[in-house]
């Protein structure tokens, strides 16, 4: 029996007559029927472009998961590689902030006296990731893995933890720069105190628990007028939020001490330079720009006083930090909870002899053999304190530092370094 279909449009022309009103129905209907078909192959290949992108997204994700800068056999084969010790009673170090300028130069150091080394950076770009990158290439040349991630990402610390007993946390990495606060306030709290407490809660639970070194900063000392500054000083006027935040983990490490027990040992840097510093501070964007035949600001205090620094060169502050890790003690927790007291240190790690900025700049127009096109402006109010002057004697007395590098021999290791870091002929070093 035909279908009604088939009595309407037969398919053999002529054998039904249709007038020209249904001839159009029939175009009409015929267009509708080739366009829903169209639709249908639309719908078919859409559905089937998204299953191709979202398959690809899959793998894509997946082969980033299987690409992440952590995880697998191979990568706890190299991390484990790293921390392993070569020398008797040596350890095995996290050293957090890696690629950092501190970070870079005690991993160096602990690595060249055969202790195991581990470095941990996010590789922020606070300052030109490159020179992070470059640092790291160092690191890696000497054996030593620099694990990307963030203090932040417990299960990467934790990881970390599973993978080797740490004997010791250098714990370096922060949000630095006293000035650049008042930009972004919440990078701080995300480095120096969400990051602290993440790693300290991770530590805590370790077994056996680590000992942690970790970078507080001279700047706590805040708008003190008693020099030098001693440990046993107030440090409850900080100026800077930077400031308040190392405030801040000294007080969080405190409670981690006496709760579970962990052995915690404070370095209050003062001011540090050298070779692979740091691009954001005065002595290396001053050098930049001298060279460059730009201006610099030079921020003076109240009543025209000249500001002053401790400038406290890099070997130095490796040693302090070296002199820490050995007398650090042990911590005593496990299975996150405290099994008696463990040691609490505070210590000031500079050099005792503060030095003016125009004083600075000066040593660095000799080294440099160029002379600074100098802008002198009253210091803004932006979180800077008008000296530094560090009391050491605690640290000499515990484990016998004593900062041998004053400012002048050190600027000039930073200028060799500078020049052969950026070139001689490329004076343009970094923006
Ligand atoms: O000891 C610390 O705890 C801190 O040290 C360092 O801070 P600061 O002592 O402020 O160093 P830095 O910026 O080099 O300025 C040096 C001098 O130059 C002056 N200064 C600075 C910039 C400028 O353009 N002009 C200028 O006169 C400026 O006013 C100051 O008088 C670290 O950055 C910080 O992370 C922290 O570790």
């Amino acid at each position: 029996m035909p279908s009604l279909e088939d009595e309407l449009f037969p398919s053999t022309p002529g054998k039904f007559k249709v007038d020209r009103a249904h001839n159009m129905n029939r175009q009409f209907h015929r267009c509708f029927a080739s366009t829903s078909t169209m639709f249908l192959w639309a719908l078919f290949l859409i559905a089937l472009t998204a299953s191709y992108l979202s398959f690809q997204s899959f793998v894509d994700s997946g082969s980033r998961y299987f690409s992440a800068s952590w995880g697998g056999i191979q990568w706890e084969k190299q991390v484990r590689n790293s921390a392993q010790i070569h020398r008797s009673g040596g350890m095995s170090v996290l050293v957090t902030g890696a690629a950092g300028f501190v970070g870079t130069h005690v991993s160096l150091a602990l690595k060249k006296r055969g202790d195991g080394v581990v470095g941990l950076d996010n590789f922020n770009n606070y300052y030109d990731p490159s020179l992070k990158k470059a640092r790291k290439s160092l690191l890696n040349s000497h054996g030593i893995l620099v694990v990307e991630g963030d203090l932040n990402d417990a299960k990467l610390l934790a990881k970390l933890f599973d993978v080797v007993a740490f004997t010791h946390v250098m714990h370096l990495a922060a949000q630095a720069g006293v000035r650049y606060a008042m930009e972004n306030p919440n990078s701080y709290v995300h480095s120096n105190i969400a990051g602290l407490v993440t790693l300290l809660e991770i530590c805590k639970s370790a077994n056996p628990q680590p000992a942690v070194v970790w970078a507080s900063s001279s700047s706590v000392y805040g708008l003190n007028e008693k020099v030098p500054f001693s440990e046993a000083d107030r440090t409850d006027q900080p100026a800077s939020l930077y400031a308040a935040t190392k405030k801040a983990g000294e007080e969080i490490t405190h409670t981690y001490n006496h709760i579970y027990g962990l052995s915690i040992t404070g370095l209050r840097f003062f001011t540090v330079y050298g070779p692979w510093g740091r691009p954001d501070m005065a002595y290396f964007s001053f050098t930049r720009n001298i060279l460059q035949g730009k201006p610099i600001t030079i921020y003076r205090g109240k009543n025209r006083v000249d500001l002053a620094r401790d400038f406290t060169y890099i070997d130095d502050i490796v040693k302090g930090c070296l002199g820490s890790l050995d007398t650090s003690g042990k911590s005593t927790g496990s299975d996150g909870k405290k099994k008696g007291n463990a040691p609490y240190r505070i210590f000031n790690l500079g050099n005792t002899s503060p030095v003016k900025v125009p004083e600075l700049v000066n040593i660095l127009e000799r080294h440099l053999k160029v002379k600074a096109k100098r802008n002198i402006v009253d210091m803004p109010g932006n979180g800077d304190v008008p000296f530094t002057h560090a009391n050491i004697s605690l640290a000499q007395r515990e484990f016998g530092y004593k900062p041998s590098t004053d400012l002048q021999t050190g600027l000039k290791k930073f200028v060799r370094w500078y020049l052969s870091y950026y070139g001689y002929n490329n004076r343009k070093g970094l923006q």
